[in-house]
């Protein structure tokens, strides 16, 4: 077969992750960095227009036969289908929680009084609010050193920290041995994080059964219908990827469970939904439906609380 060629951002985080997967995809394969509007464009998220920016490019050069394969961040990826595009696996995800990296070392509860935190997430920004609502809460953009740098200053020098801390996926983290700044874990309870955060997702052109067979064995059944349930909640409350919107899922003790809440931006306001399924067996069938089960009771639980104005209030 010929070589396999894999599409994914050019970021240091998003050629590592790539990396490690790519190795266990079958046969020859070649690293593709692609270039996306949310890696060239310094703007905050929000005014980029949020879903998608880091997605279309990678899209492109799939469909353009640029690539056969391409590699995303699952929780940067819109919930519509794309035309043309197969989603043909989920990897087993990482730790799909939130690191606090602080100056100093300090946790969470030991952050001063008015502290500056820096997060570009809406969803980050309302927890970080509502949990302690005398943070300063700091809009940033850049890739993870820079945002490190904020908090910790320059990585050689120390100097240039205008941050107490900033709060970053510690998948992310992970993925460039960078875990160890982590000064704190936010626990999914009072932080849940983003729909498919610390997953990856592979894309191939819809029907290219090569690819998808040289794929295959990155596909984790549970953790494709735990994001699944993640991202239905997302579609059905119709929120962006930089929607307040936090949601958990993880099959555990023979169940499916989702937890899901939506906030107001101001941190003034948290709903949340909690759902199981108890599951007969492992069938990706059965998985799939119980992900569609869960999400629905959650999104009509969440929706009856009010959760759309929440959302329309975001944007
Ligand atoms: N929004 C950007 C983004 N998309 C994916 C990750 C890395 C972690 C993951 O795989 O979810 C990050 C960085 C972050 O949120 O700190």
């Amino acid at each position: 077969m010929s070589t396999l060629r894999v599409g994914t951002r050019g970021s240091a985080l998003a050629m590592a992750q790539c990396a490690a997967l790519a190795e266990r995809f079958a046969g020859e394969v070649e690293l593709v960095p692609i270039t996306t509007k949310g890696d060239t464009d310094r703007s905050s998220l929000q005014q980029l227009g949020g879903t998608g920016v880091f997605v279309s490019a990678l899209r492109d050069a799939l469909l353009d036969g640029t690539v056969d394969v391409a590699v995303h961040s699952l929780k940067d990826l819109p919930t519509a289908p794309a035309d043309g595009i197969e989603l043909a696996a989920v990897s087993k995800r990482e730790d799909a929680r939130d690191a606090l990296v602080a100056r100093d070392g300090l946790r969470f509860a030991e952050l001063p009084e008015g502290a500056k935190v820096g997060t570009g997430s809406p969803r980050r920004a309302a927890q970080l609010r509502l949990a302690r609502p005398d943070l300063e809460v700091v809009d940033i953009r850049g890739n993870v050193p820079t945002r490190i740098a904020r908090a910790l200053g320059d990585a050689e020098t120390g100097e240039g920290a205008d941050l107490d801390a900033v709060v970053l996926a510690l998948a992310g983290l992970k993925r460039l041995g960078l875990d160890g700044k982590a000064t704190d874990i936010l626990d999914l309870v009072d932080f849940p994080t983003a729909p498919g955060q610390g997953a990856l997702a592979v894309e191939i052109r819809a029907g290219d059964a090569a690819a998808r067979a040289a794929v295959a064995k990155t596909d984790h059944a549970s953790t494709r219908a735990s994001v699944d349930a993640e991202r239905r909640v997302l579609a059905g409350l119709e929120a962006g990827c930089a929607a307040p919107l936090g949601a958990h899922a993880e099959v555990a003790d023979g169940m499916l469970f989702l937890s899901a809440s939506a906030y107001a931006t101001d941190g003034s306001k948290r709903l949340t939904a909690s759902h199981a399924y108890t599951l007969d067996g492992t069938a990706s069938a059965e998985l799939a439906g119980a992900a569609r089960d869960v999400a629905e009771r959650a999104v009509a639980e969440l929706m009856e609380a009010g959760a759309a104005e929440l959302i329309a209030d975001a944007r």
